[in-house]
């Protein structure tokens, strides 16, 4: 799964992680979010080891959205509930108590990512665009220090994705704005003001560092197996094969 990685993200650094599929990107993220553990060695997440420290105050620390996040949420669960959850890290509201100011803050957060008039919608009705916006409010929610997003633009139309990389962009420009990593498997995907990146095969670090050193043709073609090209405009990437 995950061999030999070593690998730190900084505060206010944005990082991006790509690799071909099952390269093990949900894996890492995964264990950064402290859902999965480690077989071997050692994972400090927010200056606190795994395996030596109470999980239940580390995770409201970690905002995390994922598809396997996302499935878990019970039918009956409001979008507005969703978000406000995050606040203690579950999922599915039971018994916990919320002040007017939680409420205020999911319903700002929502807002924010466009999602205002979707408050009192059940979240499996929405559609996989919705899905993903009010995903990154709820780990905004509780004012995290490391946001962590996997394939947030997955599965979104070209008008969403170019919707959602912009609200991305905007986020990872705020440096109010917490430490980021988000997966994605494109280039294009990749918001505007992403700092580092992170390619991974087969479980192994092939390059890590500052995204234009590491978004090169040399390292994506020995990332993916084929011979690729890459370009930036305007700080947006884009990859294509290099055709003979
Ligand atoms: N619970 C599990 N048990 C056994 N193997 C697993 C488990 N979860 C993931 N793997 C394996 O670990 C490897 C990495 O999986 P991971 O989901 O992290 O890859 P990925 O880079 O996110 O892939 P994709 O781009 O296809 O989503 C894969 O070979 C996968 O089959």
């Amino acid at each position: 799964m995950l061999d030999g990685v070593d690998w730190s993200v900084n505060e206010g650094e944005r990082w991006v992680v790509v690799g071909p599929n099952g390269a093990g990107k949900t894996t890492l993220l995964q264990v950064a979010a402290t859902t999965l553990f480690p077989t071997a060695g050692t994972v400090d997440v927010l200056d606190e080891r795994l395996g030596r420290t109470d999980l239940f105050e580390l995770r409201p620390r970690i905002g995390f959205a994922s598809a396997a996040v996302a499935e878990k949420v019970p039918a009956s669960e409001t979008v507005i509930d969703l978000v406000l959850t995050a606040s203690y890290a579950i999922i599915g509201r039971w018994q916990e108590e919320y002040d007017s100011s939680d409420v205020t803050r999911a319903v700002e957060l929502l807002e924010a990512l466009g999602c205002a008039d979707l408050l009192r919608r059940r979240f499996v009705t929405l559609s996989e665009g919705e899905r993903k916006r009010v995903q990154i409010a709820r780990a905004l929610m509780p004012d995290p220090e490391l946001l962590l997003l996997d394939e947030p633009a997955a599965g979104l139309d070209l008008g969403a994705r170019e919707d959602l990389v912009a609200r991305l962009s905007r986020l990872a420009d705020d440096m109010t704005a917490p430490s980021m990593v988000l997966v994605t498997h494109h280039l294009e995907e990749v918001p505007v003001g992403v700092t580092h990146a992170l390619l991974i095969k087969k479980g192994k670090v092939v390059a890590a560092g500052k995204v234009d050193e590491v978004f090169t043709p040399e390292h994506l073609t020995a990332c993916f197996g084929i011979p690729l090209d890459v370009e930036r405009h305007n700080g947006r990437w884009f990859a294509r094969a290099v055709l003979d």
